[in-house]
């Protein structure tokens, strides 16, 4: 049977806390998330959700305070100083979302790239020059190569800025609201870019963003909330039988571990869940019914599947919350909208 490629960034249970006088904060709790080598995913979420601190911790300036982070074959936890500064030099690259922070004000494009090969050890002489104008032009700026940072718009400093990333040939780029300072045509325009950027060198490509327009750019969207990844959406592109373009999306919960797994708030406002829901085991599914007072039936009173005789039985009914979970008596009825699975729909119908 063949194996699954190891993946480029693992993040398994990891934690983050903070002490800020005296006080604690936990910045990641529990975080899961994996990227398959090539692939392009953006966490999204609000602010304070912990975006930042994963990406810090990815990029080898911050170390987790437990669980597991590997990136490309490095233990991020356990990695040595000498093995840190290799990490960030030729593993990784990073696109901040501050233009002060990518690029020196003082140099031109082309020498900024330079300089980050020059850190690294890397190519030199005629390999070096040869490089440069590659990524110049891959970014399309080929035209601002001697013009300095304060002399380009935003969306090009952008662009410089993912050269500069790419100057090293990292394995994977990371970028922290790379789009945070640029209007919406502009940020559109460099989301492509790494997207090409992303297709044509297969660097794997990791983006955190409080925007959710990005999810428009990628295949994967994860969401972050509390310091943990909750739901993601799966973009894909079929052919119908007509011959025409469907645009699917498809809605995922993630699934830890040990099998926790968080509802995407809209499911627990919608259906009021609160406290405990009801859960049944189908041959292919889990039902999940609002818990309210412990009654055996849900407040719809309707059965799933209670007009379709064919229907499998559920074979085991329970009602899950924060205590352990505990059978309840067999409803005679359920509610029958509230399954939990994969939307399907076009994503224009959703
Ligand atoms: N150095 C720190 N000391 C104390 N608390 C911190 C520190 N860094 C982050 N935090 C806290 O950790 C939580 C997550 O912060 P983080 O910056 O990762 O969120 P974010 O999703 O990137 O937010 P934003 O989009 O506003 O940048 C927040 O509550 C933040 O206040």
């Amino acid at each position: 049977m063949a194996t699954a490629p190891e993946p480029h960034i693992l993040c398994t249970d990891l934690v983050r806390i903070f002490t800020a006088e005296g006080v604690e904060v936990q910045a990641l709790q529990g975080l899961n998330l994996r990227v398959d080598p090539g692939e392009m995913v953006a966490v999204v979420g609000a602010s304070g959700s912990g975006k930042s601190t994963l990406l810090t911790i990815l990029s080898g300036l911050d170390t987790a305070t437990a669980g597991a982070a590997r990136v490309a074959g490095h233990d991020l936890l356990t990695m040595g100083s000498r093995e840190r500064v290799a990490y960030r030099r030729h593993t990784v690259g990073f696109v901040w979302q501050q233009t002060s922070r990518n690029l020196l004000p003082y140099l031109t494009a082309a020498e900024n790239i330079a300089l980050a090969m020059n850190v690294a050890r890397g190519r030199r002489g005629a390999a070096r020059a040869a490089r440069i104008e590659e990524l110049l032009e891959l970014l399309e700026v080929g035209d601002a190569r001697d013009r300095r940072p304060g002399e380009l718009s935003g969306g090009q400093q952008q662009r410089v800025a993912i050269a500069v990333a790419l100057a090293n040939d990292p394995v994977v780029l990371l970028a922290d609201e790379p789009t945070g300072e640029l209007d919406e045509s502009t940020s559109a325009a460099v989301l492509e870019a790494m997207r090409s950027v992303n297709l044509e060198l297969g660097v794997t490509t990791l983006i955190v963003t409080h925007d959710p327009g990005v999810s428009g750019h990628v295949r994967r969207t994860v969401q972050i909330r509390d310091g943990r990844t909750s739901t993601e959406v799966l973009r894909s592109t079929r052919v119908d039988e007509h011959g025409e373009e469907q645009h699917i999306a498809e809605e995922f919960a993630v699934l830890d571990r040990v099998g926790r797994l968080q509802l995407p708030h809209e499911f627990v406002q919608s259906l009021e869940l609160r406290d405990r829901v009801r859960l049944a085991l189908e041959p292919d599914h889990v039902g999940v019914w609002p818990g309210h007072d412990g009654r055996a039936d849900g407040p719809a009173g309707r059965a799933p599947n209670s007009d379709a005789p064919d229907s499998p039985r559920p074979r085991a009914r329970h009602a899950a919350g924060a205590s352990d979970t505990e059978t309840v008596a067999e409803p005679a009825a359920v509610a029958s909208d509230t399954e939990s699975h994969a939307d399907s729909r076009p994503e224009e119908e959703r």
